[in-house]
């Protein structure tokens, strides 16, 4: 099954909350057509649809817990597999969220060619989740969650850019700048992967 996205390119990007990524996942796909894959969308679009597997998501999130790392992976499967046909690449925005989900995908999916590291100031993200949290109706955009959003981040999240930067992977995106010029340094990247 996997071998179908094999070929495909993948890109990981990866930053904190409201740093960027979605914006210029956008643009990619518009740019490239490359495929978008965000793991939170994906999850709030199971939980939405009332299927048995977001039934279950529901419950373990409003007891507080975590997502398995194995559903996340799975839903990301899926999505890569449905697409694979008419995929030039794939985007997996937001994902991994720790290093063991970056070993895990590549156990089960394959080998990113790029992590894309969007990175702003931790006053920037909360100025810009603030903002978003006025008209996104997303209930993790206030004040508290944001908060915990961002210690999990530098937490979790930085290390995975640790583990890949020994491969060479990494490209810093400076996405403090005005979204165009964010994304001129995203398509450089992506340019030199031809
Ligand atoms: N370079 C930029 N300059 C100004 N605002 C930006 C920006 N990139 C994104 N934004 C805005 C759009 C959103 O309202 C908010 C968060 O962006 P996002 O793309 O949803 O972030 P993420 O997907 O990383 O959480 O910030
Ligand atoms: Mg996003």
């Amino acid at each position: 099954m996997a071998d179908k996205i094999k070929d495909a390119k993948i890109i990981f990007v990866v930053g904190g909350p409201g740093s960027g990524k979605g914006t210029q996942c956008e643009k990619v796909v518009e740019k490239y057509g490359y495929t978008h894959l965000s793991s939170g969308d994906l999850l709030r679009a199971e939980v939405a649809s009332g299927s048995e597997r977001g039934n279950q998501l529901q419950a373990i999130m409003q007891k507080g817990e975590l997502v398995p790392l194995d559903t996340v992976l799975d839903m990301i499967k899926d999505a890569m597999i449905a697409k694979a046909d008419v995929s030039k690449g794939y985007l997996i925005d937001g994902y991994p969220r720790e290093v063991k989900q970056g070993e895990e995908f590549e156990k089960k999916i394959g080998a990113p060619a790029l992590l894309l590291y969007i990175d702003a100031k931790s006053e920037t993200m909360v100025q810009r989740l603030l903002k978003r949290g006025q008209t996104s109706g997303r209930a993790d955009d206030n004040e508290e969650t944001i908060k915990k959003r961002l210690d999990l981040y530098y937490k979790a999240t930085e290390p995975v850019i640790a583990f890949y930067e020994s491969r060479d992977i990494v490209r810093k995106i400076d996405s403090e700048l005005p979204v165009d010029e964010v994304f001129k340094q995203v398509s450089q990247a992506i340019d030199k992967l031809k």
